[in-house]
C-alpha cells in the first residue's frame, strides 16, 4: 500500500436506509466544490441509472473478497445477507491528495469504524427521518426494491434508528427544503473550521 497523504477533513453521513442522506450528499456536492465523494465498492447489483466508478465500484463477491485479503478496506461491512458494501483507503487518499474533503454517504457500523479510525478533522451527521413510518414509506415509494429486499431494509432500518445519538450531529430530514438548508450550514462551519 502507498503511504498515506497528509490527512484533511472527512464529513461523514450516516443514517438508516431511506432517511435521504444520498438526497442530501448529492446538493452537497453541487454546492461545494470543495468536497469529493468517497465511493465505496459494493457487490450489489447496480441500479438504473447507476455508473460504475461514480455511484460505486460494482464488484464481485469474489473479487470484493480479494480486496478484503489485500487489507484495501478503512472499513466493510455485509449491510444486508451477501452484500458488501466497503471504503476503500485509495478513495480517502486520492481525494485528500486533491485537496479536497472526504464525504461519505454509508450505514452506521461503517460511520463508527471511520470515526474511530479518524477522530481527528472529522464530523459524523445522523440523517433522522421524522418518523418510523415515514422513513418506511419513503423506502417504499423510491421503488429501488423488490418486496424481499425492502422488507430486510425496513426491519434493519429500524435498528438502526437507534444509533441517532451516538454521532456528533443528528439533522431531522423532514421538510427537504429546511433539511438541505441546515446541512449546507452544518457543512460550511465544519470547512471553516
Ligand atoms: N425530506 C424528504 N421528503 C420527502 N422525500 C424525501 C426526503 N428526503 C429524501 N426523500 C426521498 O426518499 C427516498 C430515500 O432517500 P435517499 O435515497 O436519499 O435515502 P438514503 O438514506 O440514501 O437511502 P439508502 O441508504 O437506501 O441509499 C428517495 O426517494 C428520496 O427522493
Ligand atoms: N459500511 C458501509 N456502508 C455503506 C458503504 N457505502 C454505502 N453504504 C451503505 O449501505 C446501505 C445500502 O446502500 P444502497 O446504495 O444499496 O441503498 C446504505 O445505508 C449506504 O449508506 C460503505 O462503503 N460502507
Amino acid at each position: 500500500m502507498l503511504p498515506e497523504p497528509p490527512q484533511g477533513k472527512l464529513l461523514i453521513f450516516t443514517a438508516p436506509s431511506g432517511a435521504g442522506k444520498t438526497t442530501i450528499v448529492r446538493h452537497l456536492l453541487g454546492k461545494f466544490g470543495e468536497l469529493a465523494f468517497s465511493v465505496s465498492a459494493t457487490t450489489r447489483p447496480p441500479r438504473r441509472g447507476e455508473e460504475h466508478g461514480v455511484d460505486y465500484y460494482f464488484l464481485s463477491k469474489e473479487a470484493f473478497a480479494r480486496e478484503v485479503e489485500a487489507g484495501a478496506f478503512v472499513e466493510y461491512e455485509e449491510v444486508y445477507p451477501g452484500r458488501f458494501y466497503g471504503t476503500l483507503h485509495s478513495e480517502v487518499h486520492r481525494i485528500w491528495a486533491a485537496g479536497r474533503t472526504v464525504v461519505f454517504d454509508i450505514e452506521v457500523k461503517g460511520a463508527t469504524t471511520i470515526k474511530r479510525h479518524y477522530p481527528h478533522d472529522s464530523l459524523a451527521v445522523f440523517v433522522a427521518p421524522p418518523t418510523r413510518e415515514v422513513l418506511f414509506q419513503r423506502l417504499r415509494d423510491r421503488s429501488t426494491e423488490d418486496e424481499e429486499s425492502l422488507k430486510v431494509r425496513i426491519e434493519r432500518a429500524g435498528e438502526e434508528l437507534a444509533y441517532a445519538t451516538s454521532f456528533d450531529r443528528v439533522l431531522v430530514n423532514d421538510d427537504l427544503k429546511t433539511a438541505l438548508a441546515e446541512a449546507e450550514l452544518i457543512t460550511r462551519d465544519f470547512l471553516a473550521d
